[in-house]
């Protein structure tokens, strides 16, 4: 199995920090952290500082993916592999690395030009996580949950995070539909643990902002999805896609519209994978039943340049 064990966090920035609070505080139920930026919004769902750091910026975007390693060994294998991929890695300082609440952070730019950390040694704050209507997220040995990263230069992407990085293939759907005419695209599931996936990759045009297709997060019941459905609808967030179950990861889930253009899906009942017996398939269809993105507002990752402001 690869070095990396789950995804770590997740650092953005936004134009519109007051919004961000209402949708992942308000709606879908984070607790309030607290971080070296006076400024920025950290996320707590768990024993970890933050999850999801949200700072303040003039554009919307990620500004890392941090994927989180057992140890210095593992760190300094990942850093070799890497390395010897051409890629060049920054060995962050002990005060970098603090302030990402590690205690070790390299940090490289995937193929496709996304910022990754990895680190090892997260900071934990045992204090109480106290979210404002009791959700319970399923993070652990799972990790935070999956990111869905839009990607141009697919192959080499891919193959970075497969062949360098060690992610496993956990299946792919081809865009358009099975009866897609040649050559076949796929959105490619990736995964590290036993978390279906931690990442997948969507087939994109070229983008520089915001880089992301959606976060999701994991809660432990389908009232706690179903209670944030309704409050994130009440505070006036577009639904991007309505209550559905995944066909792959077997999820129940629906997507809400985060401030700049991409979205924040929020599930529950995710299958945990057995690595003795699993394979890697190609699903037919998105979900069994409701999944509902008709009424969805174009990502941003998926609008040509040009059309961008
Ligand atoms: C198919 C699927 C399985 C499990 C997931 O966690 C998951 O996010 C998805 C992809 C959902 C969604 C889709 O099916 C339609 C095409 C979409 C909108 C994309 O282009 C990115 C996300 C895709
Ligand atoms: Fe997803």
């Amino acid at each position: 199995m690869t070095d990396i064990r789950g995804l770590g966090y997740l650092r953005i920035q936004t134009t519109d920090i007051a919004r961000w609070r209402e949708l992942v505080v308000d709606g879908l139920g984070m607790a309030v952290g607290s971080g070296p930026e006076a400024d920025g919004l950290y996320l707590r769902i768990d024993e970890r500082r933050a999850r999801l750091i949200v700072l303040p910026g003039d554009s919307d975007k990620a500004l890392a993916v941090g994927w989180e390693v057992r140890d210095q060994f593992a760190l300094a294998r990942v850093r070799e592999a890497v390395e010897k991929a051409g890629v060049t890695v920054e060995v962050l300082s002990e005060q970098e690395s603090a302030y990402r609440d590690a205690e070790q952070v390299i940090a490289f730019d995937d193929p496709g030009g996304a910022r990754v950390e990895v680190f090892f040694g997260p900071v934990l704050d045992h204090s109480p996580v106290v979210t404002p209507f009791a959700s319970r997220f399923h993070t652990g040995e799972e990790g935070l949950g999956h990111v869905v990263l839009p990607s141009f230069a697919f192959d080499r992407v891919y193959d970075f995070y497969t062949e360098v990085l060690g992610f496993l293939p956990r299946g792919a759907m081809r865009v358009g539909g099975p009866s897609a005419p040649p050559p076949a695209r796929r959105v490619r599931f990736l995964g590290v643990n036993r978390r279906h996936h931690s990442l997948a990759l969507c087939p994109a045009p070229p983008s520089e902002q915001p880089g992301l297709v959606h976060l999701m997060l994991e809660v432990d019941t389908l009232d706690a999805v179903g209670q944030a459905l309704d409050r994130v609808r009440a505070l006036g967030f577009s639904i991007s896609s309505t209550l559905g179950r995944h066909t792959n990861d077997k999820m129940v889930s629906f997507y809400v519209r985060a401030p700049g253009g991409w979205d924040i899906e929020f599930g529950t009942d995710g299958m945990l994978v057995d690595e003795t017996f699993y394979t890697a398939e190609e699903i037919t269809a998105d979900s069994y039943w409701g999944h509902d993105w008709s009424g969805s507002e174009p990502l941003a990752a998926f609008a040509p340049p040009s059309t961008r402001s």
